[in-house]
């Protein structure tokens, strides 16, 4: 079967992360889009500037690698292309699970029964996401991040690294869950938690 030819838009530390990914899953990097034009290549895959659709084929798939979550939205709404997952194989990944297009999932991450990922999520290195959660668009979820069964993350929100959310609790958009959180109660939308129990630090992120 014919393979698509795969780019990556953001030349940081996630486009080495994702290329490594790309590469245990054989599936070739053709190029990097960055608007900084100093970065020329980033682990030896060319980076070829400016997003410019018209370098790309009707068929290729783009993956964003850019750490920032509402950064990612905007991209992702007004880039165009066609998206695709890039899964890291030694992630745990339940069959019945459903993971949206332009998702990263890397290495060591659990993701149990009927859980649902969004599209263009991150779910970091050795994050686990237990049975039932509901995980929204454009959520970044840190290293070592768990979330307990039927946890709900809204659009673009942030765990940190470390955190623990407990079963059943709804978290809402665009808020800040601080590195080694435990959060226990729901969270409204753009706020930031933080503590053990996570309590709110600020409003309005
Ligand atoms: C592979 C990767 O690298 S993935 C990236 C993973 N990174 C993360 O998970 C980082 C998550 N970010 C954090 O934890 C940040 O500290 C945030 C977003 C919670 C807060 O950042 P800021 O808004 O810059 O807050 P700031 O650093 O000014 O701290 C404000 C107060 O909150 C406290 N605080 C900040 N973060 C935390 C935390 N995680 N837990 C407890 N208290 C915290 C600070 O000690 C400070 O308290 P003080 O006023 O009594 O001195």
């Amino acid at each position: 079967m014919h393979n698509p030819k795969i780019f990556i838009r953001g030349a940081g530390s996630q486009a080495k992360v994702i290329l490594e990914i790309l590469e245990v899953l054989k599936q070739e990097c053709a190029g990097i889009f960055d608007d900084n034009p100093d970065i020329k290549e980033v682990l030896g895959y060319p980076v070829l500037g400016r997003w410019d659709p018209s370098m790309i084929s009707e068929d290729a798939r783009m993956i964003l690698a850019v750490g920032s979550n509402m950064i990612r939205k905007k991209m992702a709404e007004t880039m165009g292309c066609e998206w695709i997952s890039a899964v890291h194989p030694s992630a745990n990944i339940s069959t019945r699970c459903t993971i949206d297009p332009g998702t990263v999932i890397m290495a060591g991450v659990s993701i149990n029964t009927c859980a649902t990922i969004g599209s263009h999520a991150i779910i970091n290195t050795n994050a686990s996401v237990d049975h039932d959660c509901r995980v929204g668009d454009f959520v970044h979820i840190s290293p070592n991040a768990a979330l307990a069964g039927h946890v709900t993350v809204g659009e673009g929100t942030h765990i940190g690294i470390g955190s623990s959310i407990k079963q059943g609790v709804k978290i809402g958009k665009w808020s800040v869950i601080g590195a080694g959180t435990v959060v226990i109660r729901d969270v409204p939308d753009n706020v930031v938690v933080v503590g053990n129990p996570g309590r709110i630090l600020k409003n309005n992120v």
